[in-house]
């Protein structure tokens, strides 16, 4: 590989925010055809790297090259022109059109529908990647989304693609597909830099990596040749202790202290998945973990659970009051607390400080008003110790949401709820974007709540976390819910039967079997 001339290479690259330097002196290389993982904590300076490289934000000091020539664009149009395209970790998709009309929005000068559809086909076919270009992109599944975005990238004739974390909204199936591709570009002389928190797949993908550590470049490694934890350890530079699960302790009999039966409502979202015939109970100290791709339902259920869609009588009782009725604040106030996966938007405010979105979900059960009034001290002392606590790497409690880096949003959101002395916790994606160590972490927050007596639901795309944390197991499958099964004995084909798209009772009688 090493004989392959280089690319583009960054030299010297500074760029600071107020209060934080992103990037500090960063230097590397990648060289054509070759997979480079770019690797680090939350708040390394991972996407404020590859946002230079593709021309979103302007470095303060050092220089790129590409192919030896000064490298220095302008707006992402540049970068284009210049063989740089980029899948973002977001997908930016209409879904009311199809394909096809997707994929020209987002081109300079996009040919006839007719001649772009058939381009769209050519490249899906050629690279493994099926996709129908008349089909809605509002009926796609995530993963098929990420095509649309990748084939508009390859329509472009990339010399260097750039992934941010594209393997977070895949099944494992759809992230086969996506290797074999990128594979496939990379043994066609096509660069790929790409950022990612799954150490096992930086390993059977990436050439080489180059790791960051608070803005800075502190090593790189063969990842081939490396373990997943020394990766991570060169992340962190510390080492690394998997959460250990406290004795389990007996809450006094079978008391459910969240009961969902026969929950069914319809979706608010545009495409989005109804919630059909959901029961399952979780009982004081245990975890019940929800898996699934996402759009089966998991944002409803979120939804129907925190209050934002109302439902029948007794369809979910928390500590034994039904609360169907009951807005979120009113079921925060019973200690029924929730974070969900869009932690911009739904989990946090994103122009509020840290302050403000400390009072936001935590103001009812933290006693942060007094008199009527917020009691901004108070709420200020609670963003401090959200942020002390669960390590979010921010200059200040004053900083908005929006300029943190999506891992430490993620522990502050996360933090904020888990820090309120809940009784029922429904959690979605809990370490989604999260590094190892934050991960880590995160994880053992939740067990350290389930062990105070909590009742925990965890909704998750990663297996190995719920299998790591939960004690009951169910899958969430076009709005309907298997009868949840004991984690311990569950056997990796038990599991994949529950996930094979056979619904509710079918499953159970199966997998019973
Ligand atoms: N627009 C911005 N304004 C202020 N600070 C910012 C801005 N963008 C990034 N930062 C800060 O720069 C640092 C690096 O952030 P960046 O998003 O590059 O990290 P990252 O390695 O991609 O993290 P993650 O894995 O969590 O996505 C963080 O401390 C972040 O808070």
């Amino acid at each position: 590989m090493s004989e392959r001339p280089i690319l583009l290479s960054v030299e010297g690259i500074t760029k600071a925010y107020p209060g934080v330097v992103a990037n500090s002196d960063v230097s590397f290389a990648i060289r054509e055809g070759e997979v480079h993982a770019l690797l680090g904590e939350n708040g390394a300076g991972k996407s404020t790297m590859v946002k230079m490289i593709y021309g979103l934000v302007k470095p303060d000091t050092g220089r790129m090259t590409w192919k030896g020539g000064d490298y220095a664009p302008a707006a992402p149009r540049v970068a284009r022109a210049t063989g740089v395209a980029m899948v973002f970790q977001h997908f930016s998709l209409f879904e009311a059109l199809n394909v096809a009309e997707n994929v020209a929005l987002g081109m300079e000068n996009p040919p006839p529908m007719k001649q772009l559809a058939a381009r769209i086909k050519a490249v899906s076919e050629e690279y493994g990647l099926p996709l129908d270009p008349s089909r809605m992109v509002g009926d796609l599944s995530a993963g098929e989304r990420q095509r649309v975005e990748i084939i508009r990238c390859l329509l472009q004739d990339p010399r260097l693609l750039i992934m941010d974390e594209p393997t977070s909204v895949l099944t494992p199936q759809e992230v086969e597909v996506l290797f074999r591709t990128l594979r496939q570009l990379s043994a066609e002389g096509t660069a790929i830099l790409y950022i990612s928190h799954k150490l096992e797949e930086i390993r059977s993908l990436c050439d080489a990596a180059t790791i960051l550590r608070r803005g800075k470049v502190v090593g790189t490694a063969d990842p081939k040749a490396s373990t997943a934890r020394e990766l991570a350890e060169m992340m962190v530079g510390a080492t690394l202790t998997p959460p250990e699960r406290p004795a389990p302790k007996d809450w006094g009999g079978p008391h459910a202290a969240l009961e969902v039966k026969r929950l069914a409502v319809a979706s608010p979202i545009a495409f989005g998945t109804s919630l059909k015939d959901v029961t399952f109970t979780v009982r004081k100290g245990e975890v019940l973990g929800i898996a699934g791709v996402a759009g089966n339902g998991q944002d409803e259920l979120l939804l129907a659970l925190s209050g934002e869609i109302r439902s029948g009588d007794g369809m979910v009782k928390a500590t034994g009051v039904s609360v169907g009725a009951m807005g979120p604040a009113e079921r925060r106030k019973i200690g029924f607390v929730m974070a969900p996966e869009d932690r911009l938007g739904h989990g946090a405010a994103p122009d509020m400080s840290l302050v403000e979105n400390a009072f936001l979900t935590g103001g009812v059960r933290k006693g942060l008003t007094r008199n009527g009034f917020i009691n901004w001290p108070a709420a200020r002392e609670f963003a401090e110790a959200i942020i002390k606590t669960y390590d979010v790497r921010t200059p200040g409690s004053h900083v908005a949401a929006r300029a943190l880096s999506g891992g430490n949003l993620q522990k502050f959101v996360v933090g904020r709820e888990l820090m309120q002395n809940p009784d029922v916790i429904v959690i979605n994606q809990p370490t989604w974007g999260v590094d190892a160590a934050a991960a880590a972490a995160i994880r053992q927050a939740i067990l350290d709540r389930a062990a105070e007596g909590a009742a925990v639901v965890v909704i998750s795309q990663d297996l190995e976390e719920l299998l790591e944390i939960a004690d009951t197991f169910a899958v969430l499958n076009e709005g309907r819910l298997t009868a949840p099964r004991p984690v311990k004995g569950l056997t990796i084909d038990q599991i994949g039967l529950m996930m094979g798209g056979a619904h509710g009772m079918e499953v159970a009688h199966l997998a019973e079997a």
